[in-house]
């Protein structure tokens, strides 16, 4: 920015393996979302490397980038993007339309609990249905890599609770790798790892030898 230079991130290595649910915490300003958005294919490094499989993500064309993620990443974010004038089961198909094997969006409306609110308008919807419906379009094109950058960040504790179990249930039931941005550190309990940023580094990798449920953790 100007004459000053940002190390947003700064000699990070990390893999996650298939089938991972990993939390991300850290300080606002510590990297988060510029790893999530290096490992989604929004953004490029100035220098080092980051890979999907056999995918080089780090020098990729725009072209490419766009057909990394519209094939493999789905993305979850704290406001929940919904178009106003769709209903839910409209919203996803919007993702279902462009997809090359997607499911169904009344499946996906199915997984995440919201069988019987598939036409309603987002105005219609409580925070956490509208994230829920989000999570629907995000998975609705199965995914291998779901991304979610403080999905529950504008929700209270149990609406939150009922979002954390829709995207456990699609880790669970998918094997989506799962990466989720937090602020609320209560969230960790229900990882498999938990990836401390600070300072544009990751400052640790915890492994959860036991797992919460999500029902079993509050804010
Ligand atoms: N487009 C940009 N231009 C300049 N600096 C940026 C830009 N995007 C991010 N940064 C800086 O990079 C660093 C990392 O930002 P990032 O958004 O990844 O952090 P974060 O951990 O996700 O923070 P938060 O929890 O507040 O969202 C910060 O110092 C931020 O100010």
């Amino acid at each position: 920015m100007g004459d000053v230079e940002v190390l947003a991130l700064d000699r990070v290595d990390f893999a996650a393996s298939a089938g991972e649910f990993d939390v991300i915490l850290g300080p606002s300003g510590s990297g988060k979302s510029t790893f999530l958005n290096l490992v989604g294919g929004l953004d490029t490094p100035t220098s080092g490397e980051a890979w999907f499989l056999d995918h080089p993500l780090a020098r990729a064309s725009e072209a490419a980038l766009t057909r990394y993620r519209r094939d493999h990443v789905g993305f979850v974010f704290q406001f929940y993007n919904l178009v106003p004038s769709l209903t839910a089961r409209e919203n996803v198909k919007l993702v279902t339309e462009i997809s090359r094997r997607p499911m169904r969006p009344e499946e996906a409306l199915d997984l995440v609990g919201l069988a019987d609110r598939m036409n309603h308008f987002p105005a219609q919807l409580s925070g956490g249905e509208q994230q829920r419906v989000a999570i629907a379009r995000a998975i609705a094109k199965r995914p291998d890599l779901l991304l979610c950058d403080e999905p529950t960040g504008a929700l209270d504790s149990k609406t939150g609770v009922v979002v954390l179990e829709a995207l456990l249930r699609v880790n669970a039931e998918f094997g989506t790798t799962t990466l989720v941005i937090t602020h609320n550190v209560a969230i960790r309990a229900i990882a498999h790892r938990v990836i401390n940023f600070a300072d544009g580094r990751i400052a640790s990798v915890e492994t959860n030898q036991t797992r919460l449920p999500a029902s079993a953790i509050s804010w």
